[in-house]
C-alpha cells in the first residue's frame, strides 16, 4: 500500500463538508476521458458529480441509485443502463466506516448491494470519505438488504437486526441493521452472506478497493492499495 498526498496543499476550509468536496475534487481528477465510470451513493459523491461535470469529458456513467442518476443527468453527464456492461474502467464511491487495512462499511444510504455490484465489476475502486469515516476497527450496525420473502425468518436467523423505516431498495429489498457483534470482519461477512435470505451486506473487503482518499481535517491522504 502506498500513500501521497493528493492535493498539494490545506485550505482553510477544514469543516466536514469541505472535507467532502476536497476528496469528491481529488478522485475527480482520476477519471479520463473515454472512460466508463461508475457513480457511488451518497452525500460525498454529491460533490463528485459536479466536479466531474466541470471537467466537461467525454464518458459513460452508471449509477448505484436513482438519486445519483438524477442529480447526473440534471449536470448534463451521460448517465445510462448498466445493461450488459462487464467491466468498468473507474468506479466513485463514499464510505461510512474505513479501517486502516481498507474494510468498508457501506450501506448508510441502503444503496450497498449496487454499489458492491459496481465495485467488483470495476477495475478500479475509489472510495472517498471525510475523516468522521475513518475507524480503528469496523463496528455496528451493518446495514444489509433482505429479500422480502421469508422475512421474519431471516430476521430471527440473523439476530441483532433492526429494520430501518424507509422504501424498499429499487431492486424491491428490505433495508435493515444488522447490530451483532463484529470480532473479525471477515467472519461477520462471512456469516451475513451464508444467512439465507440475505441479499447483500455492507461489510466491503479491502480486495475490492484500489483507492482510497481521506481527508485528515486540513488535507488529503491517498492511499494506493494495488
Ligand atoms: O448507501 C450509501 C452509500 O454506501 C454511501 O456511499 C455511504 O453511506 C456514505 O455516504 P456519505 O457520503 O453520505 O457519508
Amino acid at each position: 500500500m502506498t500513500s501521497s498526498p493528493a492535493t498539494p496543499a490545506a485550505t482553510p476550509d477544514d469543516s466536514q463538508e469541505g472535507e467532502k468536496r476536497r476528496v469528491a475534487e481529488a478522485a475527480a481528477l482520476l477519471v479520463e476521458d473515454g472512460m466508463l465510470v461508475g457513480l457511488g451513493t451518497g452525500s460525498t459523491v454529491a460533490y463528485l458529480l459536479p466536479a466531474l461535470a466541470r471537467r466537461q469529458l467525454d464518458i459513460r456513467c452508471v449509477s448505484t441509485s436513482p438519486q445519483t442518476e438524477a442529480a447526473a443527468a440534471a449536470l448534463g453527464l451521460a448517465v445510462g443502463p448498466f445493461g450488459s456492461i462487464v467491466r468498468f474502467d473507474i468506479a466513485i464511491d463514499g464510505a461510512d466506516q474505513v479501517t486502516p487495512d481498507g474494510w468498508l462499511v457501506k450501506g448508510g444510504g441502503a444503496a450497498h448491494t449496487r454499489e458492491k455490484i459496481v465495485a467488483a465489476t470495476s477495475d478500479r475502486f475509489v472510495v472517498i470519505a471525510d475523516s468522521s469515516k475513518a475507524v480503528d476497527v469496523l463496528r455496528a450496525p451493518i446495514p444489509v438488504e433482505l429479500l422480502a420473502f421469508g422475512l421474519d425468518s431471516t430476521l430471527r436467523r440473523l439476530g441483532s437486526t433492526r429494520l430501518r423505516d424507509v422504501p424498499p431498495s429499487p431492486d424491491g429489498g428490505v433495508i435493515a441493521d444488522f447490530f451483532g457483534a463484529i470480532d473479525d470482519p471477515a467472519v461477520t461477512a462471512r456469516f451475513l452472506r451464508d444467512t439465507a435470505g440475505l441479499v447483500e451486506h455492507g461489510i466491503f473487503p479491502p480486495e475490492l478497493s484500489t483507492d482510497i482518499i481521506l481527508a485528515t481535517g486540513s488535507g488529503v491522504v491517498h492511499r494506493t492499495l494495488r
